[in-house]
């Protein structure tokens, strides 16, 4: 399938069910509707300057103050300066705030100069009750939680993050230390809790399965708690990969078998007899941190509603070739205005992606194209 029409497939999930977070929880989910205001901002006239307010130019007399947090304002006269704090409420009559700079004091009188409005925050200036300020599919972000506050939310309606279950095949896998000859360092395992944690997913901890039917059967069986099953490894036609296999026997329905793409191909998307996807990851580890990218990234943000919010298009440096038929997945690196490969970047490797800004998404016989940019996690 053409790496494009493999992004959309995982794309067309249905997002989940939705729920309301205190606004102090909701970090990182996807909004399932709009941020509106619930108030005028500001939600009173108010000064924005500490200072005098004053109901028209001066001299002005000394008639009391006003402080922050008061919610009575009282009023002032013509010929009054009425001491005022920034943020709190101007006092009826209210022409100016003049600031403690621009004031000089002679004869108990006060002097400076008057302009009309000046240092007012009126009422709704900064925004009206029932605005949208935030579109739905929005990620709530650290500012978005001070802003939906500001405007007087305690909760917020979000999309449940999907819980992703995490199976790593491969007898040749080892959890820690060297590696050495037959034995290979699980490198997926590591990298995914944290890349799918970054597009809204929550990960279990990583589950080792034996390269075995009837182990993988029983791990994708046991996943039950999950919204989504990530198996990595198995995805190829070896003797020990068994995923395909495993899914047929199970009538699971293959969205996506193998993508017309380089590296990543054998990576897959499926449903399971419950309707939940399952995505193959293949084994090397590039290859599968294109394939989460390919198919993985966009189901999670599907899955929460989440507004896509690509990496951009952008020139990349000639150097680059293209595959004839196959799509090129390329890791680089911004260097002024061109983007550049960082190299290092062959299948089992995920050095250069370590080292990348991004992956560059190079189509089949490109000559020079802007190409597409896949945005990679930056902690
Ligand atoms: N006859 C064919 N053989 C292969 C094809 C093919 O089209 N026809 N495709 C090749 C490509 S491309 C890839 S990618 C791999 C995919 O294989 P699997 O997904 O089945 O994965 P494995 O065979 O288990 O492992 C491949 C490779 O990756 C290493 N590996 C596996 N898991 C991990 C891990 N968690 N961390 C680090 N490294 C891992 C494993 O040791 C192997 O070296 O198939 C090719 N073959
Ligand atoms: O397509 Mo494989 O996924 O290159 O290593």
């Amino acid at each position: 399938m053409p790496w494009r029409l493999a992004r959309a497939m995982a794309a067309a999930a249905t997002p989940l069910d939705v729920l309301d977070l205190p606004v102090e929880d909701a970090g990182g989910a996807v909004l399932a509707g709009p941020v509106r205001a619930r108030a005028d901002l500001p939600a009173f006239d108010a000064a924005a300057m500490d200072g005098y307010a004053v109901a028209g130019p001066g001299p002005w007399r000394p008639a009391g103050r006003v402080l922050a947090g008061r919610t009575a304002p009282g009023e002032v006269g013509t010929g009054e300066a009425v001491e005022i704090g920034t943020g709190a409420p101007v006092p009826y009559g209210t022409r100016a705030v003049v600031p403690y700079e621009a004031v000089t004091c002679a004869d108990g009188r006060l002097h400076g100069p008057f302009e009309s409005g000046r240092h007012i925050r009126r009422r709704g200036e900064d925004c009206r009750a029932d605005t949208k300020v935030v579109p739905a599919g929005s990620v709530v972000t650290p500012v978005v939680q001070g802003l939906a506050a500001s405007v007087g939310h305690d909760l917020l309606r979000v999309r449940r993050r999907p819980r992703v279950a995490v199976l790593v095949t491969g007898d040749e896998l080892t959890f820690s230390g060297l590696p050495g000859v037959g034995r290979v360092r699980d490198a997926i395992g590591p990298m995914l809790p944290g890349l799918i944690d970054w597009v809204g997913g929550r990960a279990a901890p990583p589950v080792r399965v034996a390269d075995e039917r009837a182990s993988l059967a029983t791990a994708i069986a046991d996943a039950e708690e999950a919204d989504v099953v990530v198996v990595c490894g198995s995805s190829s036609r070896g003797a020990a990969d068994h995923l395909r296999a495993v899914l047929r026997a199970s009538e699971a329905e293959f969205l996506v078998e193998g993508v017309a793409c380089r590296p990543g191909h054998p990576q897959l998307l499926a449903r399971l007899a419950d309707g939940r996807p399952v995505v193959g990851l293949p084994g090397n580890p590039y290859a599968a941190l294109v394939a989460a990218l390919t198919l993985l990234a966009p189901l999670l943000g599907a899955l929460t509603g989440r507004l896509t919010a690509g990496g951009g298009w952008v020139r990349l440096d000639s150097r680059v070739t293209a595959h004839p038929v196959d799509t090129r997945v390329v890791a680089v690196r911004r260097d002024g205005a061109k983007v550049v490969p960082v190299g290092r970047d062959r299948p089992g490797l995920l050095w250069g992606a370590a080292l990348a800004d991004a992956l560059a998404v190079v189509p089949p016989g490109w000559r020079g194209e802007d190409v597409e940019l896949l945005a990679l996690p930056s902690r």
